[in-house]
């Protein structure tokens, strides 16, 4: 149950929810789309607009010019990261907020019911592109601090934040910048992440884990130019027929994938583990409507969740230069480029994968016979991240999650990747948590995400709580430790 101060802090986020989603609606019509090159100015923009709120609440913000050493054309035009901070009493934890502010892309054609770019309120939901990745996340932070002031309360942290505007295109540059300011995270005791869902519609989670990510580039070409195929078509070894042979070879109907060795360093299941997924409530039935998808290639929960959470899957994302566009198109494309990618997880080793992956398609393309050029490169990968459950942090969130919902939390991993989660665990060596505020339905990435005006309320309210918890228990590990230290 709650305290006075929490009740006193709670009925102001109640009274100023409109204020709130204000704000979000006006960060929501910035089209901070960071896929695409033409959209980068907006991205700055938002980024800016992102650092004017830190500073009207009191922050020092410093701008970082992100510099990408991998090969991006526009990497002249990227936008700036943010590292801010409010308050530096020695006396108080200091957590560090990560967040983004750019979105995906998102068109009123691709199939939306609402202005992507125009927060729309529809029973109760806030139905925008970034309403829950990652915009509602990240304000539901600000807003909680902002409430602390507004009350003239004394804020029970210090913070610090770091808000990108780079994660949807792969988080260009953000390693370096961490790694190069490192002095920034030298005073942070916490870190909390919030750009991920719960896996219910309506009970809360706290994340503890991510897959990581190999994005794999294949490329098959025959020549300079695309032909005719009435005029080449039974003469020629097509790059297509190639890149589809080895695209097919990857893995099988039952998810399974036929690279030898992949699953080599797959850390094995443990007993403990096999009581966390039994523990967890799991409605086979709402996560299908979620999806929309009727039969999965699993009929368990325990089955479901591990094999989106600790052990690896290998997904096909596209053909670059093969025709796409309705109508009919009688070519024979030069060069194309199939894009595949492999979620792992611990133990399994970037490197290593890598070299699995660059072997066995070479094998499979040398049995072709063909004469064209194959090409595998590696664009973009990501260590997994897994925490350790038991970490102060984790009780703070925990007894939060119960002041506000009412309910302890599901405790998960996430299939996706978050790099920037072990990038942070790795180079600070601090706790890293991920605690979700969006609801399992939000659609992510889709053409009907949201988020409820419940979750973004309840959400800042829980980020407040969250930072009293923390303040109290670090509170209690000081003087345990000063106890020991005097014994
Ligand atoms: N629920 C949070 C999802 C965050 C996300 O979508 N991350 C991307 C990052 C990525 C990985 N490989 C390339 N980009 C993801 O696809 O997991
Ligand atoms: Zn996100
Ligand atoms: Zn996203």
């Amino acid at each position: 149950s709650s305290s006075g101060l929490e009740n006193q802090i709670f009925q102001y986020i109640d009274l100023h929810q409109n204020e709130f989603i204000q704000t979000l609606k006006e960060w929501v019509a910035v089209e901070s789309d960071s896929i695409q090159p033409e959209r980068r100015q907006n991205v700055t923009q938002m980024v800016e607009l992102t650092a004017d709120r830190l500073r009207a609440m009191g922050a020092t913000v410093e701008l970082v010019k992100l510099c990408s050493h991998k090969p991006d054309v526009q990497s002249l035009l990227l936008p700036p990261l943010i590292l801010a901070e409010l308050g530096k009493d020695p006396q108080k934890p200091t957590v560090c907020f990560y967040g983004h502010v750019d979105v995906q892309p998102a068109k009123k054609e691709d199939g939306w019911k609402t202005d992507p770019y125009n927060l729309t309120e529809i029973d109760g939901n806030l139905y925008g592109r970034g309403a829950t990745d990652n915009k509602g996340p990240v304000l539901a932070w600000i807003n909680a601090v902002e409430s602390f002031r507004a009350l003239k309360l004394d804020t029970p942290v210090n913070h610090k934040f770091i808000i990108e505007g780079m994660e949807e295109a792969g988080s260009l540059g953000l390693e370096e910048i961490i790694k190069e300011n490192q002095r920034f995270f030298s005073d942070v005791d916490y870190i909390v992440i919030s750009d991920n869902l719960w896996l219910s519609n309506r009970k809360p989670a706290l994340t503890y884990g991510t897959r990581g990510n190999i994005c794999f580039s294949v490329e098959v070409q025959c020549g300079e130019r695309d032909l005719h195929s009435g005029s080449f078509g039974g003469i020629i070894h097509e790059p297509m027929t190639d890149l589809i042979a080895l695209l097919d070879s990857l893995v099988d109907t039952s998810g399974r994938i036929l690279i030898p060795g992949v699953y080599d360093d797959v850390a094995s299941l443990t007993e403990e583990e096999k009581k966390l997924y039994e523990a967890i409530e799991f409605d086979l039935e709402e996560y299908k409507n979620n999806t929309g998808v009727k039969k999965f290639l699993y009929d368990t929960k325990e089955e479901i969740l591990s094999h989106l959470w600790r052990y690896p899957s290998l997904s096909i994302h596209g053909i670059e230069g093969a025709f796409h566009e309705p109508g009919i198109k009688t070519a024979i494309p030069a060069k194309v480029i199939g894009k595949f990618s492999i979620r792992q997880v611990p133990h399994m080793d970037i490197s290593i994968v890598k070299r699995q992956v660059i072997k066995y398609l070479e094998d499979v393309f040398s049995k072709r016979n063909s004469p064209n050029k194959l090409k595998v490169s590696v664009p973009i990968s990501a260590m997994p991240w897994v925490a350790d459950i038991n970490d102060p942090l984790y009780t703070a969130a925990r007894t939060a999650i119960k002041t506000v919902f009412g309910q302890d939390p599901e405790m998960i991993r996430d299939g996706a990747t978050i790099p920037i989660a072990q990038m942070l665990q790795n180079i600070t060596r601090k706790s890293v948590m991920m605690l979700p505020i969006g609801a399992a339905d939000d659609g992510e990435h889709s053409q009907k995400e949201k988020i409820s005006r419940y979750n973004y309320i309840q959400g800042t309210k829980l980020f407040a709580t969250l930072f009293l918890e923390i303040a109290k228990l670090h509170g209690q590990l000081q003087e345990a430790s000063n106890t020991t230290t005097a014994n």
